[in-house]
């Protein structure tokens, strides 16, 4: 697995839902400290169209702080994030709007309706060329597709916790962008939306898309690169080596 040739053209910010991605995602040397503590060093990871990383290790083995360093969310104290056109540093307008973040808490402001917090989604997320009607059809296709349509107007406090996390996931089909980046996205899903899960990253991977996703449960994600955080992690004593341009890690606002 490689990076995708850096000549190739730029992914377009905003993607309608049956766009076919293009372009690769790298991290090189990637260093991560919580808390003093190196959490794991010197990680390399490459994703190019359709490709899928497996993100596992025990607890506290760094597997959300590495989707957080992925997204954005965290800095890293050392290595760099690119995608094929460009370091994720130079313009992170851009890497937001070609990322999509799952993490453990569910994003659903609860107020507003089920198909209301998706709409509110939609339109952050939409391109210059996306139309209302546009968006309204996309947000009842990914609340189709999920089992929501019943709950549409049921709003966000109402809703059970592997309700809530299905509207998480409907999210990414109401603003489509190429890399998923999910932090045990089947947790208080059922059987059933388990299924519909893995069919809904094998169609983004179908269209180019990639994802890097962490779990401790099973999850059916073909001729996925694995990735076991322990193997990049760092006997504590004696082994503060770093690059001189390591720093202490930074939460960035979400
Ligand atoms: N907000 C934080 N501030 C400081 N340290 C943190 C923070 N969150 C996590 N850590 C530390 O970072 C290390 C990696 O934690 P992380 O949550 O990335 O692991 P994980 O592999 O996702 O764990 P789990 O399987 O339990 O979800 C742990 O030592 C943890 O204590």
């Amino acid at each position: 697995m490689s990076a995708a040739p850096r000549s190739a053209p730029p992914p377009s910010p905003a993607h309608t839902a049956t766009s076919r991605f293009e372009g690769g995602f790298e991290g090189r040397g990637l260093i991560c400290i919580r808390s003093e503590r190196i959490v794991f060093a010197h990680l390399d990871l490459a994703l190019s169209a359709g490709e899928a990383l497996l993100l596992l290790g025990p607890n506290g083995s760094g597997k959300s702080s590495l989707l957080r360093l992925m997204a954005g969310l965290l800095r890293p104290a050392g290595g760099k994030l690119a995608w094929h056109d460009g370091p994720v540093a130079d313009e992170p307008e851009r890497h937001r709007a070609r990322t999509r973040y799952v993490g453990h808490t569910d994003a659903i402001k609860p107020v507003l309706s089920a198909r209301e917090n998706l709409t509110f989604w939609a339109r952050v997320c939409a391109g210059p060329d996306d139309t209302r009607a546009d968006l309204d059809t996309r947000v009842a296709a990914a609340l189709d597709r999920l089992t929501l349509s019943h709950l549409a107007d049921v709003p966000g406090r109402m809703l059970s916790a592997g309700q809530k996390r299905r509207l998480n996931l409907a999210r990414l089909l109401a603003a489509p962008a190429p890399l998923w980046l999910m932090d045990e996205p089947t947790t208080a899903l059922d059987v059933g939306s388990i299924a519909i899960l893995e069919e809904i990253l094998a169609e983004h991977r179908a269209r180019g898309g990639m994802i890097a996703l962490s779990t401790h449960q099973p999850v059916t994600l073909p001729e996925a690169r694995v990735l076991n955080l322990d193997d990049y992690a760092v006997e504590q004593a004696g082994a503060w080596g770093l690059p001189g341009n390591a720093h202490p890690d930074e939460e960035m606002p979400v």
